[in-house]
């Protein structure tokens, strides 16, 4: 690229406004930056579109502007919380798109894994960060995910929100929650997607997330853990695995 170019911001997908489904935020109209590019892959990921190589080229290199353009058109120009996920929206440069949006009065929201810490993060309304367990079959660089809390500088609204598939993740979670005890936690029941993203209309197991949810319950309720917070993916039970909402 040339030295005087913009930095360009690959792209997944743009969309909304729809309601934010998961954690903190749940139930807010937002307009969702979804950045092409992981430095994970969760054997579960709900949003491999955004994460494989063989997707590589419906990600689309952009400018803040270009990106920008768009989010003030979904949003009809009246400031929301965006929302930049992924793939891992860490990896991208997303500080000028802060910036950019933050003059307009729109507020940001990041979901990361914890992996990728980036000085802009300080500037981010909420940080919700996403700590994969056992299930996922990645392993955690806790001293990375200290990085990303201190590149936030406690400016943010920062929280834990975790998927939790069975008992050996169920126990992750309360271990990340005992390390960071200051911050508020999110338990979500996990999804089996089926292995292929290569089309939209997935038929979700909303019978197993069901389960899973009345389980999570059982157990955080058994366990008097009470500053657990436990929420479906309200857009899953929704609208499935369709993308675009
Ligand atoms: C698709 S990820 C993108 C952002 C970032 N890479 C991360 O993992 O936090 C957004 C959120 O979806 C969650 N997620 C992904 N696949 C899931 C599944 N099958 N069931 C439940 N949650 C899932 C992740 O744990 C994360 O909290
Ligand atoms: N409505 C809605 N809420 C979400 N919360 C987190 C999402 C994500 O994929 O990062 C997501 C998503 O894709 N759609
Ligand atoms: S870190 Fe997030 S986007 Fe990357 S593979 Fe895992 S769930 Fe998917
Ligand atoms: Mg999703």
């Amino acid at each position: 690229m040339n030295q005087m170019e913009p930095p360009s911001i690959r792209v997944s997908e743009i969309f909304g406004p729809t309601i934010q489904g998961e954690g903190v935020l749940i139930g807010l109209p937002t307009v969702f930056v979804r950045t092409g590019g992981c430095d994970y892959r969760c054997s579960w990921c709900d949003s491999l579109h955004a994460v494989d190589n063989r997707f590589r080229s419906d990600w689309q290199a952009m400018t803040v502007e270009q990106i920008w353009d768009q989010v003030r058109a979904l949003s009809g120009g009246e400031p929301l919380t965006v929302s930049l996920s992924g793939g891992n929206p860490a990896i991208q440069p997303l500080g000028e798109l802060i910036e950019f949006g933050h003059r307009e009065g729109y507020r940001f929201a990041l979901e990361t894994q914890g992996s990728v810490a980036r000085d802009w993060f300080s500037t981010l309304d909420t940080l919700v960060l996403s700590p994969k367990p056992p299930s996922s079959q990645m392993s955690t660089d806790w001293a990375r995910f200290e990085a990303c809390l201190a590149a936030a500088q406690g400016r943010p609204l920062t929280v834990l929100k975790l998927a939790v598939f069975d008992d050996e993740d169920y126990a992750y979670a309360k271990d990340a929650a005992a390390r960071y005890p200051h911050l508020p936690i999110y338990l979500q029941p996990g999804n089996h997607t089926p292995p292929s993203p290569d089309t939209d209309d997935v038929i979700i197991d909303i019978t197993g997330v069901m389960r899973r949810m009345d389980w999570l319950v059982n157990k955080v309720t058994h366990d008097r853990w009470f500053e657990a917070r436990v929420l479906p993916q309200l857009h899953v039970l929704l609208w499935g695995n369709t993308r675009g909402v």
